[in-house]
């Protein structure tokens, strides 16, 4: 069970000083917090801008539908205005309030045709009408919230099938200089804040169009007391919009917070055994306490200013309305019916003041979400794969049938950094067996990369019989490609599905053959399940070379035309590798195998071993060639094996 990783966990487990280890997380995530506070926003800059990238491309995707949900809207406007039009006569013909509807645009014509109808139809009438005005505003109300709903939902599945295609697509060394949780973040936490901000811009359009229809409701009732409100209104708002830059410093800290919290929560349950063996539990959960302790602040903090921002809006609304009551009573000497709408307009557009004010802090708050999916994607399609360039569909797999060549291939990792591989030409015969052997760092898995196309060469170039690796060939040349890396990776599913991940219409005896071929026989038919043993994550419920045999024996039922195994025997014991010796000799007349092995028992029968050292081949030829030049590197490394592999320790 011997579980294998690289992760920054591992890293830091190797650090004695272990309680230094959590001051320096506590260190990295307050320079994180603050910075996520301490960044100049300018909610007017580039990252509103981004905000509108999205909202055009909502646009795009619903076109006419989106008019339809806005003219909904404003009938369900329209109609609530009526409802409370409606009201003042109601209130009059009842008796509740002895009102002069004179003056009222409207009403008095109203309230005349009423007088000339049966006093004993009147309400009833007048009831009737206000009840269907209500009830149809309720279902154009319930149609709305499900248009909505359906037009977010369909933004977001473009959104998640859009980041996930886009991330799929970019290259390797994209993958290699990115935190790999930072994805699984944005897909998630990030893309709900996304669709909380698109949410919220459509609930602000609604909100605006509520208010505009009822600002001229009000109008035609009493226009200078609207303008009143009006103009207090947005004289607050305008103080108030400190409060949005806030938000968004706050929605700034969020983002990290949660990219951070998912790295180091996703790093440690990788390296949970490692934490485990080596009785790290309290030093990650300082660093787990110290990053709840910030997201709970975050939010504490992103709700008191919400509460506080609101609290001004309800103490203004109070003062307001009785100095209203008092000018209209005591001043204007106002009539009783007059005096309720006021009050009423009042009620009614003072808290779309604050609602709006609300919603503008809340997609403050999502706008750093958008801005994140924004520099992802863009960094993505920036480093986008040659090959995705070029395919929208899957290609065919290309045979090879003369040699792979690297023709003075130099690459190197970062452009400050030195040559990882320098100038390396080299010929691998169609249907053969290369072995690349060399010590620790000499640049073996970095030459295989290149091979493969996974990294692109700063000089040179690899030749795929006689043609370029370039983005019209690589797409062909990567579907008759087999890889089987230095730490196998299985999904939590059975052997079965793992195997049809690559094949899926494999049949149940090619499978027992693959597993035949790679040494797995035996103990897959032993467990209970067979081929329906679910592995676990990663396939932590095998031991390590049972777990490398299962994977390669997935990467030989896809038949390919090179396979690739990049030390994929390590764990295995003698028996199991000369099992697998035999396979590969009998694989070898009908693909091309090439091997990456420290133990050198294992490539006994290379057609041909390339020495690396520090990212240059130093020796190339037969096994039995190098194997006779003693002073060589390859002669010292068998050499320096020889002995283990005679005693049987390797
Ligand atoms: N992602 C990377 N970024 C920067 N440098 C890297 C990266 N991956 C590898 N290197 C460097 O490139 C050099 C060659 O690494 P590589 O993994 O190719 O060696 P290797 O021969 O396969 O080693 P090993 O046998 O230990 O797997 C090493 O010095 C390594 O530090």
């Amino acid at each position: 069970m011997g579980e294998k990783r690289t992760n920054l966990c591992h890293g830091r487990s190797g650090n004695p000083a272990v309680h230094d280890d959590s001051l320096i997380w506590e260190e990295r995530r307050r320079v994180s917090f603050e910075r996520g506070r301490a960044v100049p926003i300018t909610v007017g800059g580039s990252a509103l801008k981004q905000l509108f990238v999205y909202l055009r491309k909502l646009h795009e995707l619903e076109g006419i539908r989106l008019y339809w949900n806005l003219l909904n809207m404003m009938l369900i406007s329209v109609m609530d205005g009526i409802g409370l039009y409606l009201l003042v006569p109601i209130m009059g013909i009842v008796g509740i309030v002895n009102m002069n509807t004179s003056k009222i645009p409207y009403i008095s014509e109203v309230s005349r045709t009423m007088k000339q109808l049966p006093e004993q139809w009147v309400l009833p009438l007048v009831l009737s009408v206000y009840l269907a005005v209500v009830i149809g505003q309720a279902i154009l109300k319930r149609r709305q919230t499900i248009q909505n709903i359906a037009i977010q939902q369909r933004f977001m599945k473009y959104l998640r099938m859009d980041t996930y295609r886009t991330i799929m697509e970019a290259n390797w060394l994209f993958f290699i200089h990115r935190r790999k949780s930072d994805f699984s973040a944005l897909l998630t936490s990030e893309l709900a804040r996304v669709n909380q901000g698109t949410t919220q811009t459509l609930t602000l359009i609604t909100s605006l169009t509520f208010t505009f229809i009822q600002i001229g409701f009000a109008l035609l009732l009493s226009w200078p007391l609207t303008l009143i409100v009006l103009g207090c209104g947005l004289g607050f708002t305008y103080f108030s919009r400190h409060f949005v830059r806030n938000a968004k410093a706050l929605g700034d800290s969020t983002t990290e917070l949660h990219m951070d919290y998912l790295a180091g929560v996703n790093e440690q349950f990788n390296g949970i055994k490692d934490i485990k063996s080596n009785a790290l539990e309290y030093s990650h959960l300082a660093w787990f306490k110290t990053i709840c302790r910030q997201i709970e602040r975050n939010l504490v903090n992103l709700s008191a200013l919400q509460a506080t921002s609101q609290l001004r809006y309800g103490i203004a609304s109070s003062v307001m309305i009785v100095t209203f009551v008092y000018l209209s009573v005591d001043v204007l000497h106002v009539s009783a019916g007059q005096l309720m709408l006021i009050i009423m307009i009042f009620g009614r557009l003072w808290p779309r003041f604050s609602s709006l004010q609300g919603t503008i802090e809340q997609i403050a708050t999502s706008i750093p979400a958008f801005a994140k999916l924004f520099e992802i994607k863009t960094a993505c399609l920036q480093a986008r794969d040659a090959w995705s360039q070029m395919a929208s569909d899957k290609p065919d797999a290309m045979t090879i049938r003369d040699s792979i060549e690297f023709r003075n291939v130099s690459f190197r990792y970062d452009k400050d950094s030195a040559l990882t591989i320098r100038g390396v030409s080299l010929s691998i015969p169609a249907n053969s067996m290369a072995a690349i052997v060399g010590k620790s760092g000499a640049g073996k898995s970095t030459l295989v990369d290149l091979l493969i196309g996974l990294l692109t060469p700063e000089q040179g170039g690899v030749f795929i019989d006689g043609r370029s690796l370039d983005e019209r060939s690589i797409a062909g040349f990567r579907q008759s490609v087999s890889y089987v890396s230095q730490e196998p990776f299985l999904f939590n599913a059975s052997i079965r599905d793992n195997m049809q991940l690559v094949q899926p219409n494999v049949s149940e005896s090619q499978i027992w053959q693959a597993l035949h071929l790679a040494a797995s026989y035996d103990f897959v038919s032993k467990l209970p399940n067979g081929l329906d043993t679910v592995v676990g994550d990663r396939g932590v419920r095998l031991s390590g070379g049972e777990r490398q045999r299962i994977v390669l024996a997935r990467a030989i039922l896809r038949n390919p035309s090179v396979l690739i195994l990049d030390e994929a025997t390590s764990a295995l014991d003698n028996e199991n590798e000369a099992i697998i010796q035999t396979a590969l000799e009998r694989l070898k007349g009908n693909m091309t195998i090439v091997v990456i092995a420290h133990r050198l028992s294992t490539i006994r029968n290379a057609d041909q071993v390339i020495v690396l050292e520090n990212g240059e081949v130093i020796q190339q030829g037969a096994y039995a060639q190098l194997a006779a030049e003693t002073k060589g590197t390859f002669g010292k490394l068998l050499a320096f094996q020889e002995p283990a592999t005679r005693t049987g320790m390797n």
